[in-house]
């Protein structure tokens, strides 16, 4: 039996069916989602009858073409009958945002012009989405669900898309609501830096600040940085807006210094797209230059998590980084899944340990051990280590104890402003 349409040359009906059968059996066993997304052209019937077939045949043709151009290549595309095609889009790991922005664009790229012979045409398409495992754990269930959205589509009004589940589709609106407002939170001037001390532990003064970014968004109020920064990063915002975090840092470590005399690290946060993005290394670059901030007062914080996603062209890009002169820290470190084989290839100066393992010192005997052997896999590394979360004097105690470098915590400031971080420090008092 033929696998493919012969017009467009896509997988005919039978192949998505192999496919997403397959697809599904291989998603049963692990968290990924599957989406299944019909589509038909509006109004193809009308191209027919008064264009005649032929052209009908090569809007077909052209249709899938620009639908095909949008997908990845482990995406599949089907033409299933008339002008009814199927994306199947497998292992959606971390959020279906990416099906509305998939939707969005295939949208966009069939609804451009097409022209046919001198003939110039407007085409649009109508999408239902279903989702496995929450729209169905079955290849006739998924498909029947994407089909009842599909004319939920069409009742709509035609050239748009809805999930099956509606209640999905409200999810992803305010996802996608606060994505827009965060994009333009910059250039609106909603977002602001604090900064929190780092302190030594050998001579108990504030030698550096970890940037902490806040959104204050209008109508809504602060919304927490746990809750924006994921959705920046999955939706790619991150870029546009860690570089004017990292740039706004640089210059105010700069200020610091020329204004106050004070010669403090500054830490910036910086995420697992930031690293991949083809620009990054340029962009600390170009942030120190902008600034005059020397390299060795630009400390990069980057977790655990996102070194494991990518570990040969992170090394390589923590390279380039750190012959600018930078230094880099591994934050939350203990709740990745760092192996020491790695960590020893790794060109990082300084581990952070997350505030999880300190929150309970010296009381719980585990988390004194977790510390105590994170601090002594550094030292043996070679590395400083920072205690992240530090709230009491016991903590203290045991970590100075143990030889950890330096702290950072509610116990010498909560994220402060950057001017009453400069009163901080030149403020005589040290941490005893
Ligand atoms: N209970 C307790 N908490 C303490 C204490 N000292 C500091 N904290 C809080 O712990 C978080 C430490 O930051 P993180 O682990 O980098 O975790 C950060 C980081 O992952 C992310 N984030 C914040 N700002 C940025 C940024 O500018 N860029 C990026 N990429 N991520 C950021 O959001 C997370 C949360 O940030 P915040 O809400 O500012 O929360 C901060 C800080 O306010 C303490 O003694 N006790």
């Amino acid at each position: 039996m033929a696998h493919f349409d012969q017009l467009t040359k896509l997988p005919n009906r039978q192949t998505l069916v192999d496919r997403l059968e397959h697809g599904l059996t291989i998603a049963a066993g692990g968290k990924a989602w599957v989406a299944v997304m019909l589509m038909d052209l509006d109004e193809f019937k009308t191209i027919n009858d008064s264009l005649g077939h032929e052209v009908g045949n090569k809007v077909l043709v052209q249709v899938g073409q620009r639908i095909h151009a949008c997908l990845r290549p482990s995406d599949t595309l089907a033409r299933i009958g008339g002008d009814e095609f199927v994306v199947l889009v497998e292992n959606i790991e971390s959020d279906i945002l990416v099906i509305e922005q998939l939707a969005e664009r295939i949208s966009k790229a069939a609804g451009e012009i097409i022209a046919i012979d001198g003939t110039e045409l407007y085409v649009g398409l109508s999408m239902g989405i279903s989702l496995f495992p929450q729209d169905g754990q079955d290849c006739e269930t998924l498909m029947r669900n994407a089909d009842t959205a599909l004319h939920r589509a069409k009742a709509a009004g035609r050239n748009c898309w809805r999930f099956f589940d509606e209640s999905m589709a409200r999810h992803v609106a305010r996802r996608l609501d606060m994505d827009t407002a965060l994009r333009r939170a910059v250039e609106r001037k909603e977002l602001r830096l604090l900064y929190q001390p780092q302190t030594s532990l050998e001579t108990g003064r504030i030698i550096g600040a970890e940037t902490l970014v806040r959104w204050s968004r209008p109508d809504v109020g602060m919304v927490p940085p746990n809750e924006f920064i994921p959705l920046a990063e999955e939706s790619g915002t991150i870029i546009p807006i860690g570089d004017w975090i990292l740039l706004s840092a640089c210059h105010q470590a700069a200020t610091w210094r020329r204004e106050n005399q004070l010669e403090l690290r500054i830490a910036v946060n910086i995420t697992a797209k930031q690293i991949h993005h083809k620009a990054f290394v340029d962009q600390v670059r170009d942030a120190l230059d902008d600034s005059g901030l020397p390299p060795q007062l630009l400390e990069l914080e980057i977790t655990e998590g996102s070194i494991v996603e990518n570990i040969e062209e992170t090394v390589n890009k923590l390279r380039q980084i750190k012959a600018l002169g930078v230094t880099v820290a591994i934050d939350d470190f203990g709740t990745g899944y760092s192996s020491l084989s790695y960590l020893k290839e790794l060109p990082i100066d300084r581990l952070k340990i997350d505030q999880a393992f300190v929150r309970d010192i010296p009381l719980n005997p585990h988390d004194c051990a977790i510390a105590r052997t994170i601090i002594a896999m550094a030292k043996n590394l070679g590395l400083s280590v920072i205690a992240e979360g530090v709230e009491t004097r016991e903590q203290v105690d045991f970590l100075r104890a143990e030889g950890c470098n330096e702290i950072q915590g509610f116990l010498v400031s909560p994220p402060i402003a950057a001017d009453e971080l400069a009163i901080r420090c030149l403020d005589a008092a040290t941490i005893a």
